[in-house]
C-alpha cells in the first residue's frame, strides 16, 4: 500500500521505516530540512538501535523515502499516518498545534479517497477535531475517514517493539477503514484489538499512565524499604511473581522521565478534570515522581554540609539507557540544582552529551568517559543505567577523591560495591 507518515521523530520514523519493512511503500513528511536531508542519505536523526541499517535497505529497496512537500508526501497515499508531536502545554493539557497544522496540510493536498491514521498521543476527542479540520479546509472533495492507532514502543527498544508489541489498537468508527488497517498492519503477527475511537484514544493515556503508577508506587515501597530494612528488588520479586501484578515496571528508582510518561500522565488529569472528574490517584503519581527526581541531591546535602566546594561526577544523562533522548530527564533536575549549590559537575552519558550540552547548565563539564568523570570526584550520581556504567568495575570508583556513590538506578550490587571500600547507596536496597 502508498503510506503516508507526516512526522519523523521517535514514532514517526520508527513507524515509516517498520512499514516499509513489512512491504509497504512509504514517503515520510517532516517540515525540518535539514532532518529529511539527512534520512534521506540513510542516516537517523535520533539514536535508536538498528535504525539506521534498517533505513539504508528500505531506501535501497526503493521503499523509503523523505520529503519536506507535503504535496510531493500526499500525492500517491491511500493512506497518511499523522505522527507528529503532542507536547505539554503550561497547565498540564496535550497542545495540538502540531495535529491540528498537520491537518490542514492533509486538506489542502490530497487528491484522492484518503484514511487518516492518527499514531500521536491525543486527548479524547481529537480524532474528531481532525476528521472536521480536514473537511472544513478541502480543496477537493475526496471521502476521509479517520483511525485512532495510538503507539506503543518504548524509545531504546523501538524497532523490536514494533514487531513484537503486545498489541495493535486500531479505533475506528466504521468497518471499511478498520479492516484497511488491519490489513496494512497484518504482517507484523501482532494481535489486533479492535476499539472504537473515543476507546482507543483513552487506551494510550490509561496505560502511559498506569505504567507511571507502578513506577511511582514501586518507588514508595522503597521509600518504606529503607526505613524498615527490608530491600525494594526483593519486595519487587515476590509481588512480581503473582502474574496478577507482573515482574515489570517495578524497578525502583529516580522515577520515570522521557517524553510520555510526564507529559501524559499530566494530559489525563486534565482530560478527566474536563469532565468534572478529579483523578485523585494520578495527581498522587506525578507528585511522587517529583520528589523522586531530586532523591539523589537529598541524600548528598544529607552526607555533605556543603556542596560549594564538591566536584560531582554524573553518571548517564538521558531519561533512559539506548536513546538519546534528554526529554524530562531527571539530569536536567539534578544537574540544575547542583549548580545552583555551587558544586562543580562532571558529566558523562555514552550517547546523549550533545543532545545534553542543547540543553543542560553550561557550566556542566563533560567527560569523554566514565572513569575520566569519577577523577578526583568527591562522590558520584548514577542517573541512567546504561551498560556500560552498569559494567564499570567497582574499583574504579577508588579513583575518586572519596569513593562515594549514590546509584538512582540500583546498578551495582550493594555488597561488591561494599567489598570494593566504596560508600554505597541505592534506592531502597
Ligand atoms: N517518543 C515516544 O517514544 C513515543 C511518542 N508517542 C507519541 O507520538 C507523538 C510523536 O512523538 P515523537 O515522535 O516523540 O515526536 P518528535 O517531537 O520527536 O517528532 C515530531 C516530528 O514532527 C515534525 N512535524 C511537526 N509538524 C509537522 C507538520 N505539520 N508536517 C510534517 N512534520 C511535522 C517535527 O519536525 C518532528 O520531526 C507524540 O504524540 C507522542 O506522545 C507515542 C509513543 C511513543
Ligand atoms: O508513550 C510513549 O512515549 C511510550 O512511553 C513509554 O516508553 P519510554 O518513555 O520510551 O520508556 P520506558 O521504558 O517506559 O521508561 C520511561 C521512564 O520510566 C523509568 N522506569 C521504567 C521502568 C521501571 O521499572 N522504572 C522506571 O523508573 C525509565 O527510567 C524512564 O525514565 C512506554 O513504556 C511506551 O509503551 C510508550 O509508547
Amino acid at each position: 500500500m502508498n503510506i503516508s507518515v507526516v512526522g519523523t521523530g521517535y514514532v514517526g520514523l520508527v513507524t515509516g521505516v517498520s512499514l516499509a519493512e513489512i512491504g509497504h511503500h512509504i514517503i515520510c513528511v517532516d517540515i525540518d530540512e535539514a532532518k529529511v536531508e539527512k534520512m534521506k542519505q540513510g542516516i537517523s536523526p535520533i539514536y535508536e538501535p538498528g535504525l539506521d541499517e534498517l533505513m539504508s535497505r528500505n531506501i535501497e529497496a526503493e521503499r523509503l523515502s523523505f520529503t519536506i512537500n507535503h504535496q510531493e508526501g500526499f500525492r500517491h497515499a491511500d493512506v497518511i499516518y499523522i505522527a507528529v508531536g503532542t507536547p505539554e502545554n503550561e497547565d498540564g493539557s496535550a497542545n495540538l498545534a502540531f495535529v491540528e497544522q498537520a491537518a490542514r496540510d492533509i486538506a489542502k493536498h490530497i487528491t484522492k479517497d484518503t484514511i487518516v491514521v492518527t499514531k500521536s498521543t491525543v486527548p479524547v476527542g481529537t480524532n474528531d477535531r481532525i476528521l472536521e479540520i480536514i473537511k472544513e479546509n478541502q480543496i477537493h472533495n475526496m471521502q476521509i475517514d479517520i483511525v485512532a492507532n495510538p503507539e506503543f514502543l518504548r524509545e531504546g527498544s523501538a524497532l523490536k517493539d514494533s514487531f513484537n508489541g503486545d498489541r495493535i489498537v486500531i479505533g475506528a468508527n466504521n468497518d471499511y477503514a478498520a479492516g484497511m488497517i488491519e490489513k496494512v498492519n497484518e504482517p507484523f503477527g501482532v494481535p489486533i484489538y479492535h476499539t472504537d475511537i473515543r476507546s482507543a484514544e483513552l487506551i494510550k493515556y490509561a496505560s502511559n499512565a498506569f505504567l507511571a503508577t507502578k513506577i511511582s508506587f514501586i518507588n514508595e515501597i522503597a521509600a518504606i524499604c529503607e526505613r524498615v530494612g527490608a530491600n525494594v528488588e526483593h519486595v519487587a520479586k515476590g509481588m512480581g511473581m503473582d502474574q496478577r501484578i507482573g515482574e515489570k515496571f517495578l524497578n525502583a528508582g529516580i522515577g520515570y522521565g522521557g517524553s510520555c510518561f510526564p507529559k501524559d500522565t499530566k494530559a489525563l488529569i486534565q482530560i478527566a478534570g474536563n469532565v468534572a472528574y478529579d483523578f485523585e490517584l494520578l495527581k498522587g503519581v506525578v507528585n511522587v515522581n517529583q520528589k523522586q527526581r531530586a532523591l539523589l541531591v537529598d541524600k548528598l546535602n544529607e552526607r555533605f554540609a556543603t556542596l560549594a566546594d564538591k566536584r560531582i561526577a554524573v553518571l548517564g544523562l538521558a531519561f533512559k539507557p539506548n536513546t538519546d533522548d534528554m526529554r524530562e530527564a531527571a539530569s536536567i533536575i539534578v544537574t540544575e540544582i547542583l549548580i545552583e549549590q555551587g558544586a562543580t559537575v562532571i558529566a558523562y552519558d555514552p550517547v546523549a552529551m550533545e543532545n545534553a550540552k542543547k540543553l543542560l547548565h553550561s557550566n556542566i563539564i563533560y567527560a569523554e568517559s566514565v572513569e575520566e568523570s569519577l577523577e578526583d570526584a568527591d562522590a558520584a550520581l548514577v542517573l541512567t543505567e546504561w551498560d556500560e556504567i552498569r559494567n564499570a568495575d567497582p574499583s574504579g570508583f577508588q579513583a575518586m577523591k572519596s569513593p562515594i556513590v549514590f546509584d538512582g538506578r540500583n546498578c551495582f550490587s550493594v555488597e561488591k560495591m561494599r567489598d570494593s571500600g566504596v560508600e554505597y547507596w541505592s534506592v531502597g536496597r
